[in-house]
């Protein structure tokens, strides 16, 4: 089997600023794969041109053997994506917006008002069915969006930061859809800065700073002797030493 993402010397600028350095990068097909990388490094930007959201300058990306720019509407139908800052429909109920994203997708209504029906239940969101997406909370909105994502059975499912601003037992809920939609072959590939979430949920690893990939592969690999990944990931990223700066010695209590 053929990488699920294929990605060759991926470059975007924004005036200045380099947000994506080159990066080339092979996503194995039905794995969990967690981008990491601190604030700034280029994940969204990454995933936003891997998806097909923003032009690279220069650069090719490949999903299923398809090409992102090239073949956009093959693409689409093999993906799923739940970006950061999601925008929504606001003034459609929940089930609303599944149908109509069912619709979209060129699925059939009946097989639509099914996938619909289920992954309300299953994301413990059919109680706020018919309730707008507009009066949902951050939690709920992570999950109608994870809903609209999922409803065409995509082969690869791309999420930016899909656990940000979500409690506990919702992130239980998703990780679980999450978990049993991989277990069938698909892949998901999530960017996060949470180690300990990457650590607990993903197989594979892509770790990015400053616009490149500076390490991939399987989990235990990636984290090498380091005794976890958040460990490994700040000797990789150089900021090991960080907060053994005094600069702040005014700070806390004490003399004013
Ligand atoms: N539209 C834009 N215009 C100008 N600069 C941008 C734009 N989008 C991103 N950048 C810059 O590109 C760099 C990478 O940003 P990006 O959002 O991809 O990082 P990230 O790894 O997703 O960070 P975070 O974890 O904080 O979301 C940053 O320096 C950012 O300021």
């Amino acid at each position: 089997m053929g990488p699920a993402v294929r990605v060759q010397g991926l470059w975007k600028r924004f005036g200045e600023q380099v947000a994506v350095a080159g990066v080339d990068l092979e996503l194995p097909a039905g794995r969990f794969i967690g981008l990491v990388g601190p604030n700034g490094a280029g994940k969204t930007t990454t995933l936003s041109m891997v998806t097909g959201l923003l032009r690279p300058d220069s650069g090719r990306v490949e999903i299923g053997g398809h090409d992102v720019w090239q073949d956009p509407v093959a693409v689409k139908a093999r993906i799923g994506v739940l970006p950061e800052g999601l925008r929504l429909f606001e003034r459609l109920s929940g089930l609303e917006l599944l149908a109509y994203t069912g619709r979209l997708r060129g699925l059939p209504g009946d097989e639509v008002d099914k996938r619909a029906a289920q992954l309300l239940d299953v994301l413990d969101l059919a109680s706020a069915q018919h309730k707008l997406v507009v009066d949902y909370s951050t939690g709920m909105r992570k999950k109608i969006g994870l809903a609209a994502a999922l409803l065409h059975n995509p082969q690869v499912l791309f999420l930016d930061e899909p656990f940000e601003g979500v409690d506990p037992v919702s992130a239980q809920t998703i990780r679980g859809v999450l978990e049993r939609y991989t277990a069938s072959g698909a892949t998901v590939v999530f960017s996060s800065h949470v180690m300990e979430l990457v650590e607990s949920l993903c197989d594979w690893v892509a770790v990015m700073a400053a616009g490149r990939i500076r390490a991939h592969g399987p989990l235990t690999e990636v984290r090498g002797g380091a005794s976890s990944l958040q460990e490994a990931f700040l000797e990789l990223v150089g900021a090991g030493d960080r907060g053994e700066h005094h600069d702040l010695d005014w700070l806390g209590g004490g003399a004013r």
